[in-house]
């Protein structure tokens, strides 16, 4: 063979390897449309008969019993039919398809086969939904779309912060005037920290007070005082900042009452009282006590204090985001009543499944057996709750701590002043002296 021949046949080889091992490691977007669209379309097709009838959503249009002369006879019917499927069509980085529902089928049994239509079809998930009554919609992500989540965007809000990205290519938003109080939940390096720098430096330009709760001497928090209002840095201080934002509350509610109104919204301009997000970074530290009876005492006032913000602050523009790597009801006997105040959850990797079935598990059984499969690589990603109920996998924006600090300096003009809760941290000060 001639040189040249062999010299060409080496360089197209060259070229597959390297261009094709790019392809597979970054798989850009014209790859799923080229090659993984049609692949994967001929597969949902020709296996869907048989994957609907192992997973029993085929049913039979013959009764289960029926009459031979005199005798009934009861079996099972043969020949199911399978549920109509549409031809799928291709969307970023999977495709849809929309299923007719039998009679009597409801989307609970779709969702139970969800994991058996992924291994079918050789995706990385199938997310079902029904967008109205009848129908199902089969979501197949052909990568996982939050390796490389696209940067999301969403208006502007008062009290809103875009925080990432959502699986299903949406933007991921914390919006506390839809959803009050948030529960975070992570292991060490799941991207906890990542979530709440995100979250301040969402926040720091809106007019909008921020304090700071950080029983770990303020490690976390401090680094973004510039932009706090108050911060308290053991547990003795957030008694005396909870108590003064109690306080705070019953004034709001005063002042509510007194122009006829049932929450700070309704009030003129001029009248409205700033509002407040209360972030505490690591709430086991408040719950737990060294055994002795001042700090088992400080410790139920914490949770006592907590609990009536969760449950009277909504309304009053008193919004609490509580994160932790542990929530468990071992923690005290508050934890599991404030819980149920935490409308918003978001569940990063956890270390114990206890955790993530606290979080999630009184909302949605699937969504904790998606949390407990977040990876040690996966950092920053997360389950969360919408506000229509549902959840979703979701990655937040990478915010490093030095952008999140110069974010708060830049905006330390805008910190709302919150003279009782300066107060009440001198006067612990004081006591010391
Ligand atoms: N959304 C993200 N995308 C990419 N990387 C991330 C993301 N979130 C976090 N990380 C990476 O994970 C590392 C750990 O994140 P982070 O410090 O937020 O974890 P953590 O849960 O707060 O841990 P700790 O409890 O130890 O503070 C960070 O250094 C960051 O590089």
């Amino acid at each position: 063979m001639e040189p040249y021949v062999i010299a060409l046949a080496l360089a197209v080889l060259a070229w597959l390897l390297v261009v094709g091992d790019l392809v597979r490691q970054h798989r850009p977007a014209w790859h799923w449309y080229v090659v993984g669209y049609p692949v994967t379309t001929c597969r949902v097709l020709r296996t869907w008969r048989r994957v609907a009838l192992l997973n029993d959503l085929s049913v039979s249009r013959l009764p289960a019993r029926t009459l031979i002369g005199h005798l009934m006879v009861k079996g099972d019917p043969v020949r199911p039919v399978a549920p109509r499927l549409s031809f799928p069509r291709a969307t970023r980085t999977g495709l849809t398809a929309a299923v007719k529902l039998h009679a009597g089928q409801t989307p609970a049994t779709y969702m139970q086969a969800a994991d058996a239509l992924a291994h079918a079809w050789k995706v990385h998930a199938v997310r079902v939904t029904s967008p109205e009554r009848g129908l199902v919609l089969l979501t197949a992500m052909g990568s996982d779309p939050l390796q490389r989540p696209g940067l999301a965007t969403a208006p502007a809000e008062l009290l809103s912060a875009l925080i990432g990205a959502l699986e299903t290519g949406g933007a991921w938003v914390v919006n506390l005037r839809l959803v009050p109080h948030w529960l975070i939940a992570g292991a060490t390096r799941s991207g906890k920290s990542t979530l709440l720098s995100r979250l301040i430096t969402q926040l720091a330009p809106q007019p909008v007070a921020l304090v700071g709760i950080d029983c770990k001497g303020g490690m976390e928090l401090g680094l973004f005082a510039d932009r706090l209002s108050a911060l308290a840095t053991c547990k003795r201080e957030a008694v005396a900042v909870l108590s003064a934002l109690v306080v705070d509350m019953q004034e709001r509610m005063s002042a509510c009452r007194s122009a006829g109104v049932r929450s700070i919204w309704e009030l003129p301009d001029k009248l409205r009282p700033v509002p407040v997000v209360v972030i505490v970074d690591e709430i086991a530290e408040l719950y737990l006590s060294d055994g002795t009876r001042d700090s088992k005492a400080e410790a139920e006032q914490c949770s006592t204090l907590l609990l009536r913000l969760a449950q009277l602050g909504a309304a009053l523009g008193l919004h609490l985001v509580i994160a932790g790597q542990r929530v468990g009801s071992d923690l005290g006997p508050g934890v599991t009543a404030l819980r149920a105040q935490l409308g918003g959850r978001i569940c990063h990797r956890v270390n114990d499944p206890g955790t993530a079935e606290m979080t999630l598990g009184d909302l949605n059984k699937d969504a904790v057996s998606v949390a407990q499969s977040i990876t040690a690589e996966e950092r920053g990603v997360a389950v969360c709750t919408g506000p229509d109920g549902g959840w979703s996998r979701a990655r937040s924006h990478l915010t490093t701590t030095a952008e999140a600090m110069a974010t708060a300096r830049k905006h330390s003009a805008m910190t709302p002043d919150l003279p009782s809760l300066d107060r009440a941290l001198e006067a612990l000060e004081g006591d010391d002296k």
